[in-house]
């Protein structure tokens, strides 16, 4: 399953989990070794850990670091605790549905593991590592389903993709860069067009570092080129993730994807959504309700010791929008590629 040549952002070593620390890429492959619930949630907080799957499995591993944290052997109050646990965890990022998804089947082990508290400890560190095993393999099979929906294009197509939906957002392999992944590896793509995507710049930092890592050509541009890039006929198909899908197909995914979905709608220019199950809400009828995380105005004035902007002015941070289902061609899950209004059939299939 774990290949020793990938990228994976979340591993379980020495009674701790290992995360790579994605604030300090491209110039530093660095790790995180997180041990508390506590530390897990600050992990995702500040984004050493970030991108929906990846902050699921992260979340699933703090459920787990908080229970070890819990003293007693009374069933009652260890659910209790770690019902604060689960709330902490819930309080990170309110966007990425597979947060609260993966924080809810693990406390639905915690209910439904009939022994000792000791017993459920262990049950809630197999279902994490589960999790983590299965995001892995659903990006895989995502990857792979990206082949049927990516144009048949004579010669090798040129993507383009909109912050890191890569195996840093995920268990590895990644959703959008899975798609991207799988169609290098069948020789099927010429490039990578990669949106720097202010203000993290998720793109020029990660979706860049991954390409480079795998030998994918890569070309970084600025979020505002990208129009121009699809007038020059550069652009093949646009791929990227999501953070969470409504029941319609609506699409909460990183800032800037609403445009980029705008713009390839003007230039018809395929437009995918890549995601697991996991990120599909089927509780949110459409995207109206969707809570977009804003985050700390320094993302946008400040990049390293410089700060951009004078004194005196305002700033709005919101770190997504929400892609209406149709603007968006299909959405690539890992049971198949379906139309936005396709979606609903598979809310049946979405593990609980
Ligand atoms: C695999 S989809 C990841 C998704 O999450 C990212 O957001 P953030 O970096 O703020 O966690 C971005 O929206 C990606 O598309």
């Amino acid at each position: 399953m774990f290949q020793t040549n990938q990228v994976y952002p979340i591993i379980w070593h020495n009674d701790s989990v290992s995360l790579i620390d994605q604030t300090r890429l491209p110039n530093e492959y660095a790790f995180v070794e997180i041990s508390r619930s506590e530390d897990m949630a600050v992990a995702i907080k500040t984004m050493i850990v970030r991108g929906a799957p990846a902050i699921g499995v992260a979340a699933a591993y703090g459920i787990y670091l908080g229970a070890r944290e819990i003293h007693t052997d009374n069933r009652d109050e260890f659910l209790q605790d770690l019902e604060n646990v689960a709330q902490m965890l819930r309080s990170t990022r309110p966007t990425a549905v597979n947060l609260f998804w993966a924080i809810s089947r693990m406390m639905k082990v915690a209910y439904e593991t009939i022994g000792t508290v000791d017993e459920i400890k262990k049950a809630l560190f197999q279902t994490a590592q589960a999790i983590n095993a299965e995001d892995l393999q659903t990006c895989q099979d995502i990857g792979n389903n990206g082949l049927k929906a990516l144009p048949t294009q004579p010669g090798q197509l040129t993507l383009l993709t909109h912050c890191n939906a890569g195996a840093l957002a995920t268990a590895g392999y990644g959703t959008a860069l899975g798609v991207v992944r799988s169609a290098w590896r069948e020789g099927r793509l010429a490039r990578l067009f990669a949106d720097e995507t202010r203000p993290r710049l998720q793109g020029a930092k990660l979706t860049a570092w991954e390409c480079v890592q795998e030998g994918i050509p890569v070309t970084v541009i600025t979020d505002s080129m990208a129009a121009h890039c699809m007038k020059q006929g550069l652009i093949h198909a646009v791929v990227v993730g999501a953070d969470r899908i409504a029941a319609n197909g609506d699409t909460a995914n990183k800032i800037g994807t609403y445009s980029l979905a705008l713009v390839s709608k003007a230039h018809n220019i395929p437009f995918f959504v890549a995601a697991p199950l996991s990120t599909v809400d089927f509780d949110l009828a459409d995207g109206s309700q969707i809570p977009i995380e804003e985050r700390h105005p320094g993302e946008i004035y400040q990049i390293g010791d410089t700060i951009l902007t004078p004194d005196g002015v305002e700033f709005y941070n919101p770190a997504f929008d929400v892609t209406p289902a149709e603007l968006i061609t299909a959405i690539i899950t890992e049971n198949g590629v379906f139309a936005p209004s396709e979606l609903k059939q598979q809310e049946a299939r979405k593990a609980a």
